[in-house]
Protein backbone atom coordinates (compact mmCIF):
# COMPACT_ATOMS: atom_id res chain seq x y z
CA UNK A 1 0.00 0.00 0.00
CA UNK A 2 1.23 3.62 -0.97
CA UNK A 3 1.56 5.87 2.38
CA UNK A 4 0.98 9.39 1.63
CA UNK A 5 4.05 11.47 3.07
CA UNK A 6 2.75 14.86 3.93
CA UNK A 7 4.64 18.07 5.71
CA UNK A 8 2.91 16.39 8.83
CA UNK A 9 4.57 13.37 8.42
CA UNK A 10 3.22 10.13 6.81
CA UNK A 11 -0.72 9.88 7.00
CA UNK A 12 -2.68 7.15 6.18
CA UNK A 13 -4.47 7.14 2.91
CA UNK A 14 -8.59 8.28 3.14
CA UNK A 15 -9.37 5.23 0.44
CA UNK A 16 -7.11 2.31 -0.02
CA UNK A 17 -8.10 0.19 -3.15
CA UNK A 18 -6.42 -3.86 -3.79
CA UNK A 19 -6.99 -6.27 -5.76
CA UNK A 20 -10.44 -5.13 -6.86
CA UNK A 21 -11.89 -6.98 -9.75
CA UNK A 22 -15.65 -7.39 -10.64
CA UNK A 23 -16.39 -9.67 -13.54
CA UNK A 24 -20.11 -9.92 -15.72
CA UNK A 25 -21.92 -12.86 -16.75
CA UNK A 26 -21.14 -12.85 -20.88
CA UNK A 27 -23.13 -16.15 -21.57
CA UNK A 28 -21.82 -19.32 -23.44
CA UNK A 29 -21.28 -22.56 -22.72
CA UNK A 30 -18.55 -22.99 -20.99
CA UNK A 31 -20.34 -19.72 -19.25
CA UNK A 32 -17.57 -16.85 -19.96
CA UNK A 33 -16.89 -13.51 -18.26
CA UNK A 34 -16.65 -10.02 -18.82
CA UNK A 35 -13.44 -8.79 -16.65
CA UNK A 36 -14.94 -5.12 -16.52
CA UNK A 37 -12.51 -4.01 -13.33
CA UNK A 38 -9.20 -6.65 -13.25
CA UNK A 39 -6.87 -6.40 -10.58
CA UNK A 40 -6.91 -2.91 -9.39
CA UNK A 41 -4.70 -0.94 -6.74
CA UNK A 42 -4.43 2.93 -6.02
CA UNK A 43 -4.72 4.93 -3.05
CA UNK A 44 -6.25 8.71 -2.27
CA UNK A 45 -5.11 10.69 0.95
CA UNK A 46 -7.43 13.12 1.88
CA UNK A 47 -8.48 16.54 0.20
CA UNK A 48 -7.05 14.91 -2.94
CA UNK A 49 -8.14 14.82 -6.58
CA UNK A 50 -7.96 11.58 -8.36
CA UNK A 51 -8.75 11.77 -12.48
CA UNK A 52 -9.88 8.04 -13.95
CA UNK A 53 -9.30 8.50 -17.78
CA UNK A 54 -9.34 5.76 -20.25
CA UNK A 55 -11.59 4.53 -23.51
CA UNK A 56 -15.25 3.57 -22.93
CA UNK A 57 -15.21 0.36 -21.61
CA UNK A 58 -12.12 0.50 -19.85
CA UNK A 59 -13.96 -0.03 -16.47
CA UNK A 60 -14.61 3.62 -15.29
CA UNK A 61 -17.68 3.42 -14.11
CA UNK A 62 -17.59 0.29 -12.84
CA UNK A 63 -14.73 0.80 -10.88
CA UNK A 64 -16.59 4.04 -9.40
CA UNK A 65 -19.91 2.02 -8.89
CA UNK A 66 -17.76 0.10 -6.43
CA UNK A 67 -15.82 2.80 -4.60
CA UNK A 68 -19.78 3.97 -4.01
CA UNK A 69 -20.58 0.39 -3.17
CA UNK A 70 -23.32 0.88 -5.45
CA UNK A 71 -22.38 -2.62 -6.58
CA UNK A 72 -20.63 -5.23 -5.55
CA UNK A 73 -16.96 -6.63 -6.17
CA UNK A 74 -15.94 -9.95 -6.57
CA UNK A 75 -12.86 -9.84 -5.01
CA UNK A 76 -10.67 -7.27 -3.50
CA UNK A 77 -10.98 -4.92 -0.28
CA UNK A 78 -11.75 -1.14 -0.53
CA UNK A 79 -10.37 0.87 2.71
CA UNK A 80 -11.54 3.94 3.78
CA UNK A 81 -10.41 5.52 6.94
CA UNK A 82 -9.47 2.37 7.57
CA UNK A 83 -13.08 0.63 7.71
CA UNK A 84 -13.59 -1.87 4.99
CA UNK A 85 -16.43 -1.11 3.09
CA UNK A 86 -16.70 -4.76 1.20
CA UNK A 87 -17.52 -5.78 5.14
CA UNK A 88 -20.90 -4.68 4.07
CA UNK A 89 -22.97 -5.80 1.00
CA UNK A 90 -23.96 -3.32 -1.63
CA UNK A 91 -27.92 -3.88 -0.97
CA UNK A 92 -27.35 -3.08 2.87
CA UNK A 93 -24.72 0.07 2.37
CA UNK A 94 -27.15 2.79 2.53
CA UNK A 95 -27.50 2.27 6.41
CA UNK A 96 -23.97 2.00 6.69
CA UNK A 97 -22.40 4.02 9.35
CA UNK A 98 -19.78 5.30 6.93
CA UNK A 99 -22.83 5.77 4.44
CA UNK A 100 -23.26 9.90 5.08
CA UNK A 101 -19.24 10.22 4.53
CA UNK A 102 -18.75 8.95 0.78
CA UNK A 103 -21.19 10.84 -1.75
CA UNK A 104 -21.52 10.29 -5.80
CA UNK A 105 -22.09 12.92 -8.31
CA UNK A 106 -23.63 11.55 -11.77
CA UNK A 107 -23.45 11.93 -15.04
CA UNK A 108 -26.83 13.42 -15.72
CA UNK A 109 -28.08 15.24 -12.78
CA UNK A 110 -31.76 15.63 -14.24
CA UNK A 111 -31.80 11.44 -14.17
CA UNK A 112 -30.22 11.19 -11.49
CA UNK A 113 -32.97 13.88 -9.49
CA UNK A 114 -36.35 12.35 -8.27
CA UNK A 115 -38.67 14.00 -10.66
CA UNK A 116 -41.73 14.65 -7.65
CA UNK A 117 -39.12 16.44 -5.32
CA UNK A 118 -38.29 20.00 -5.36
CA UNK A 119 -34.76 21.26 -5.39
CA UNK A 120 -35.24 21.92 -1.90
CA UNK A 121 -36.64 18.50 -1.22
CA UNK A 122 -34.17 16.51 -3.23
CA UNK A 123 -31.07 17.99 -0.40
CA UNK A 124 -33.13 17.26 2.41
CA UNK A 125 -33.97 13.64 1.50
CA UNK A 126 -30.70 12.24 2.10
CA UNK A 127 -29.90 14.21 4.61
CA UNK A 128 -32.84 13.37 6.61
CA UNK A 129 -31.78 9.66 6.43
CA UNK A 130 -28.25 9.87 6.89
CA UNK A 131 -27.61 13.34 9.17
CA UNK A 132 -30.94 12.71 11.02
CA UNK A 133 -31.84 15.76 10.69
CA UNK A 134 -35.88 17.03 10.88
CA UNK A 135 -37.86 19.98 10.67
CA UNK A 136 -36.43 23.19 10.78
CA UNK A 137 -32.52 22.18 10.96
CA UNK A 138 -33.08 20.26 8.05
CA UNK A 139 -34.50 22.67 6.35
CA UNK A 140 -31.83 25.50 6.73
CA UNK A 141 -29.03 22.59 5.94
CA UNK A 142 -30.88 21.91 2.52
CA UNK A 143 -31.12 25.50 1.74
CA UNK A 144 -27.20 26.30 3.23
CA UNK A 145 -26.12 23.29 0.88
CA UNK A 146 -28.16 25.41 -1.86
CA UNK A 147 -26.94 28.36 -1.21
CA UNK A 148 -22.97 26.76 -1.42
CA UNK A 149 -23.58 25.92 -5.11
CA UNK A 150 -24.83 29.11 -5.58
CA UNK A 151 -28.68 28.17 -6.99
CA UNK A 152 -30.96 31.16 -6.04
CA UNK A 153 -33.16 30.89 -3.31
CA UNK A 154 -36.28 31.69 -5.84
CA UNK A 155 -35.13 28.23 -7.42
CA UNK A 156 -35.46 26.20 -4.19
CA UNK A 157 -39.08 25.38 -4.62
CA UNK A 158 -39.02 24.09 -8.96
CA UNK A 159 -39.14 20.48 -9.91
CA UNK A 160 -35.79 19.68 -12.04
CA UNK A 161 -38.38 19.61 -15.12
CA UNK A 162 -38.09 23.59 -14.55
CA UNK A 163 -34.50 23.95 -13.94
CA UNK A 164 -31.91 24.53 -16.60
CA UNK A 165 -28.85 21.87 -17.00
CA UNK A 166 -26.67 23.96 -15.26
CA UNK A 167 -28.93 24.38 -12.18
CA UNK A 168 -29.74 20.71 -12.28
CA UNK A 169 -26.00 19.88 -11.70
CA UNK A 170 -25.96 22.82 -9.10
CA UNK A 171 -29.02 20.87 -6.89
CA UNK A 172 -26.83 17.16 -7.47
CA UNK A 173 -23.83 18.76 -6.45
CA UNK A 174 -25.28 20.18 -3.49
CA UNK A 175 -27.28 16.64 -2.65
CA UNK A 176 -23.65 15.35 -2.48
CA UNK A 177 -22.10 17.72 0.00
CA UNK A 178 -24.81 18.02 2.36
CA UNK A 179 -24.14 15.17 4.15
CA UNK A 180 -20.48 16.11 4.98
CA UNK A 181 -18.40 13.82 2.85
CA UNK A 182 -15.00 13.16 2.93
CA UNK A 183 -14.56 11.37 -0.28
CA UNK A 184 -16.76 12.81 -3.54
CA UNK A 185 -17.31 10.83 -6.34
CA UNK A 186 -17.95 12.00 -9.91
CA UNK A 187 -19.23 10.06 -12.37
CA UNK A 188 -18.50 12.60 -15.68
CA UNK A 189 -20.49 15.34 -13.77
CA UNK A 190 -20.37 17.59 -16.23
CA UNK A 191 -20.69 15.75 -19.65
CA UNK A 192 -24.00 16.08 -20.22
CA UNK A 193 -23.87 19.87 -20.01
CA UNK A 194 -22.96 22.34 -22.63
CA UNK A 195 -19.38 23.86 -23.18
CA UNK A 196 -19.81 26.66 -21.44
CA UNK A 197 -21.49 25.60 -18.29
CA UNK A 198 -19.00 22.92 -17.95
CA UNK A 199 -16.32 25.68 -17.04
CA UNK A 200 -18.49 27.41 -14.52
CA UNK A 201 -19.64 24.13 -13.40
CA UNK A 202 -15.92 22.33 -12.48
CA UNK A 203 -14.90 25.38 -11.06
CA UNK A 204 -17.41 25.30 -8.87
CA UNK A 205 -16.53 21.64 -7.77
CA UNK A 206 -13.09 22.59 -7.56
CA UNK A 207 -13.57 25.30 -5.20
CA UNK A 208 -15.96 22.83 -2.83
CA UNK A 209 -13.03 20.63 -2.88
CA UNK A 210 -10.61 23.41 -1.39
CA UNK A 211 -13.16 24.77 0.57
CA UNK A 212 -14.25 21.44 2.04
CA UNK A 213 -11.20 19.41 1.76
CA UNK A 214 -12.48 16.97 0.16
CA UNK A 215 -10.93 13.92 -1.57
CA UNK A 216 -12.29 13.39 -5.24
CA UNK A 217 -12.26 10.49 -7.36
CA UNK A 218 -12.94 12.49 -10.82
CA UNK A 219 -13.99 10.33 -13.81
CA UNK A 220 -13.70 11.85 -17.21
CA UNK A 221 -13.12 11.20 -20.78
CA UNK A 222 -11.68 14.45 -20.96
CA UNK A 223 -7.87 14.43 -20.59
CA UNK A 224 -7.89 18.59 -19.95
CA UNK A 225 -10.39 18.13 -17.51
CA UNK A 226 -8.74 15.71 -15.95
CA UNK A 227 -5.70 17.55 -15.75
CA UNK A 228 -7.16 20.46 -14.65
CA UNK A 229 -8.99 19.37 -11.86
CA UNK A 230 -6.79 16.13 -10.26
CA UNK A 231 -3.36 16.31 -9.20
CA UNK A 232 -3.57 12.26 -9.40
CA UNK A 233 -4.56 10.38 -12.30
CA UNK A 234 -5.15 6.98 -13.09
CA UNK A 235 -5.24 5.47 -16.54
CA UNK A 236 -6.99 2.34 -16.74
CA UNK A 237 -7.24 -0.17 -20.08
CA UNK A 238 -9.53 -3.51 -20.64
CA UNK A 239 -10.04 -2.85 -16.72
CA UNK A 240 -6.52 -2.71 -15.70
CA UNK A 241 -4.59 0.47 -14.75
CA UNK A 242 -1.81 0.63 -17.04
CA UNK A 243 -0.31 4.00 -15.95
CA UNK A 244 -1.01 6.03 -12.46
CA UNK A 245 0.95 9.25 -10.79
CA UNK A 246 0.98 12.58 -10.66
CA UNK A 247 -1.38 14.38 -13.61
CA UNK A 248 2.10 16.63 -14.99
CA UNK A 249 4.25 13.41 -14.99
CA UNK A 250 1.92 11.27 -16.63
CA UNK A 251 0.69 13.68 -19.45
CA UNK A 252 3.64 15.46 -19.99
CA UNK A 253 5.93 12.02 -19.82
CA UNK A 254 3.68 9.44 -20.44
CA UNK A 255 5.15 6.16 -20.18
CA UNK A 256 2.87 3.38 -21.14
CA UNK A 257 2.13 3.64 -25.28
CA UNK A 258 -1.27 4.20 -24.79
CA UNK A 259 -1.17 6.80 -22.13
CA UNK A 260 1.38 8.71 -24.93
CA UNK A 261 -1.67 7.86 -27.15
CA UNK A 262 -4.49 9.56 -25.04
CA UNK A 263 -2.27 12.49 -24.33
CA UNK A 264 -1.34 13.02 -28.10
CA UNK A 265 -4.46 13.31 -28.92
CA UNK A 266 -5.59 16.24 -26.31
CA UNK A 267 -5.84 19.46 -27.75
CA UNK A 268 -3.05 22.70 -27.37
CA UNK A 269 -4.01 25.71 -26.44
CA UNK A 270 -1.22 26.74 -29.17
CA UNK A 271 -2.72 24.65 -31.56
CA UNK A 272 0.11 21.64 -31.47
CA UNK A 273 -0.03 18.47 -31.14
CA UNK A 274 2.37 16.17 -28.25
CA UNK A 275 5.47 15.58 -30.10
CA UNK A 276 6.36 12.57 -27.56
CA UNK A 277 3.06 11.06 -28.25
CA UNK A 278 1.69 11.01 -31.71
CA UNK A 279 3.76 8.55 -33.79
CA UNK A 280 2.23 5.82 -30.90
CA UNK A 281 -1.33 7.66 -31.65
CA UNK A 282 -1.16 7.35 -35.14
CA UNK A 283 -0.16 3.78 -34.67
CA UNK A 284 -2.72 3.21 -32.31
CA UNK A 285 -5.13 1.16 -35.23
CA UNK A 286 -5.62 -2.88 -34.18
CA UNK A 287 -8.52 -3.97 -32.77
CA UNK A 288 -8.69 -4.17 -29.13
CA UNK A 289 -8.71 -7.31 -27.59
CA UNK A 290 -11.48 -8.63 -25.91
CA UNK A 291 -13.21 -8.11 -22.29
CA UNK A 292 -14.24 -11.78 -22.13
CA UNK A 293 -11.72 -14.15 -20.33
CA UNK A 294 -8.60 -12.64 -21.54
CA UNK A 295 -5.54 -14.41 -21.62
CA UNK A 296 -3.89 -13.39 -18.09
CA UNK A 297 -0.68 -13.66 -19.53
CA UNK A 298 -0.57 -11.34 -22.38
CA UNK A 299 -0.33 -7.55 -22.33
CA UNK A 300 -4.02 -6.65 -22.51
CA UNK A 301 -2.70 -3.43 -25.14
CA UNK A 302 -0.75 -5.82 -27.30
CA UNK A 303 -2.93 -6.15 -30.17
CA UNK A 304 -2.79 -1.98 -30.57
CA UNK A 305 0.71 -1.53 -29.25
CA UNK A 306 3.04 -0.24 -32.26
CA UNK A 307 5.73 -1.63 -29.86
CA UNK A 308 4.47 -5.01 -28.45
CA UNK A 309 7.32 -7.53 -28.85
CA UNK A 310 7.17 -11.16 -27.83
CA UNK A 311 7.47 -10.61 -23.86
CA UNK A 312 4.41 -9.05 -24.26
CA UNK A 313 2.32 -11.86 -25.56
CA UNK A 314 4.37 -14.22 -23.20
CA UNK A 315 3.76 -12.04 -19.75
CA UNK A 316 0.98 -9.75 -18.40
CA UNK A 317 3.26 -6.49 -17.12
CA UNK A 318 2.86 -5.23 -13.82
CA UNK A 319 3.32 -1.40 -12.28
CA UNK A 320 6.73 -0.28 -12.16
CA UNK A 321 7.94 3.06 -11.08
CA UNK A 322 8.79 5.42 -12.94
CA UNK A 323 12.31 7.90 -13.63
CA UNK A 324 10.06 10.76 -14.82
CA UNK A 325 10.89 14.50 -14.11
CA UNK A 326 10.90 15.65 -10.72
CA UNK A 327 8.10 15.81 -8.55
CA UNK A 328 6.82 17.64 -5.19
CA UNK A 329 8.47 15.22 -2.56
CA UNK A 330 4.93 14.38 -1.39
CA UNK A 331 3.70 13.02 -4.76
CA UNK A 332 2.83 9.76 -5.43
CA UNK A 333 4.84 7.88 -7.49
CA UNK A 334 4.58 7.79 -11.13
CA UNK A 335 3.92 4.24 -12.49
CA UNK A 336 3.38 2.53 -15.81
CA UNK A 337 2.39 -1.20 -16.43
CA UNK A 338 4.94 -1.87 -19.79
CA UNK A 339 7.58 -4.26 -20.35
CA UNK A 340 9.14 -1.53 -22.32
CA UNK A 341 8.69 1.60 -20.30
CA UNK A 342 11.68 3.03 -18.83
CA UNK A 343 11.03 1.82 -15.24
CA UNK A 344 13.83 3.08 -12.41
CA UNK A 345 13.82 -1.13 -11.38
CA UNK A 346 12.66 0.65 -8.04
N1 LIG B 1 -24.13 -4.67 -15.73
C1 LIG B 1 -23.29 -5.09 -16.65
N2 LIG B 1 -23.43 -6.30 -17.24
C2 LIG B 1 -22.55 -6.75 -18.17
N3 LIG B 1 -21.48 -6.04 -18.60
C3 LIG B 1 -21.29 -4.82 -18.06
C4 LIG B 1 -22.18 -4.28 -17.06
N4 LIG B 1 -21.71 -3.06 -16.72
C5 LIG B 1 -20.61 -2.84 -17.44
N5 LIG B 1 -20.36 -3.90 -18.25
C6 LIG B 1 -19.23 -4.04 -19.17
O1 LIG B 1 -18.05 -3.81 -18.40
C7 LIG B 1 -17.08 -3.12 -19.16
C8 LIG B 1 -16.71 -1.84 -18.44
O2 LIG B 1 -17.83 -0.98 -18.47
P1 LIG B 1 -17.83 0.47 -17.79
O3 LIG B 1 -19.18 1.09 -18.00
O4 LIG B 1 -17.34 0.34 -16.40
O5 LIG B 1 -16.74 1.23 -18.65
P2 LIG B 1 -16.47 2.79 -18.76
O6 LIG B 1 -15.01 2.94 -18.89
O7 LIG B 1 -17.11 3.49 -17.62
O8 LIG B 1 -17.21 3.18 -20.10
P3 LIG B 1 -17.96 4.54 -20.46
O9 LIG B 1 -16.90 5.58 -20.47
O10 LIG B 1 -18.55 4.26 -21.80
O11 LIG B 1 -18.99 4.76 -19.40
C9 LIG B 1 -17.70 -2.89 -20.55
O12 LIG B 1 -17.25 -3.92 -21.40
C10 LIG B 1 -19.18 -3.00 -20.28
O13 LIG B 1 -19.86 -3.43 -21.44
Amino acid sequence: MTIAITSQGVAPPLLAVTGLVKTFSAGGRPPQRLHAVDGVDFTLARGQALGLVGESGCGKSTLAAMLARLTDPDRGRILFDGVDLTAVPARRAAHAPWRRRIQMVFQDAGDSLDPRLTAIEAVARPLARLNGLKGAALTRAAAEALDRVYLPASLFGRLPHQLSGGQLARVGLARAIAPGPELLILDEPTSALDVSIQAVILRLIDDLRRELGLACLFVSHDLNVVRMMCGQVLVMYLGRVVEQGPADAVFDHPAHPYTAGLAAAIPRLDGLRHERGTPVARRMTGEPMSPIDPDPDRCRFDPRCPLAVDLCRQRMPVLTPQASAPTAPDAPPHLAACHLAGGTGG
